[in-house]
């Protein structure tokens, strides 16, 4: 009877570790809090920097949103099921600032990922980033009321989220690299 015993409980923590795993794969976080487990779906978006150069002036492209907290970020949106993260990015990009990959110049092997929490809940967000090279202003959906272009000093008047802050300044550094400035 212990023997069986202890051959089920074995059986049931296989079980719940390939659950653990299988959940993992599939884009969920399980946290162990108390002896509970509780899942959590991750939100992913994904979208690019944008800037532009204005002589040797480096200005960057936010978007002021049209809901919640009317918040600025760059064009990004969520990831649609079965979408990879750099569509996305480029399918947000077209929808938000109507530009298209023929408007900028894409440094795929530039990218950061942003992890935070959106009422409780986690998000993680890939940025690439895109220099505007059409020199044109984006066309907005309903989704934004107003853009600025904005220099690194001033995106801290517009966001104060410290990780988005930190990756501006990586891409700053980046491209006073890429134009020699
Ligand atoms: N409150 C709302 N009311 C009505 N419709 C809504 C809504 N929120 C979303 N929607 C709908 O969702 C659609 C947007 O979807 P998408 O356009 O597809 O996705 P998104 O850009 O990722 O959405 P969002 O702007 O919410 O994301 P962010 O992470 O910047 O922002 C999400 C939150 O995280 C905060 N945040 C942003 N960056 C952060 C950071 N680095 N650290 C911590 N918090 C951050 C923002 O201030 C914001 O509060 C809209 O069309 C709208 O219809």
């Amino acid at each position: 009877m212990v023997g069986r015993t202890s051959l089920l409980i074995k059986d049931m923590l296989s079980a719940r570790k390939l659950i653990f795993n299988l959940l993992t794969q599939i884009n969920k976080t399980i946290h162990k809090s108390n002896n509970k487990l509780t899942i959590k779906m991750i939100k992913r978006a994904a979208g690019f920097l944008i800037y532009r150069l204005v002589s040797s002036r480096i200005e960057y492209l936010l978007l002021k949103a049209s809901y919640g907290e009317l918040h600025w970020t760059p064009p990004k949106g969520h990831v649609d099921p079965g979408e990879d993260d750099y569509t996305t990015a480029l399918r947000e990009t077209r929808e938000e600032a109507g530009f298209t990959e023929n408007d900028l110049k894409i440094y795929k092997d530039l990218s950061k990922t942003l992890n935070y929490n959106v009422k409780g809940k986690p998000k993680v967000v890939v940025y690439w980033l895109a220099e505007l090279v059409s020199g044109r202003d984006p066309t907005l959906s309903d989704e934004h009321t107003d853009f600025k272009f904005v220099t690194k000093e001033q995106i801290s008047t517009l966001s104060t989220y410290p990780d988005f802050l930190e990756m501006v300044d990586y891409f700053d550094n980046e491209i006073k690299k890429i134009h020699k400035l």
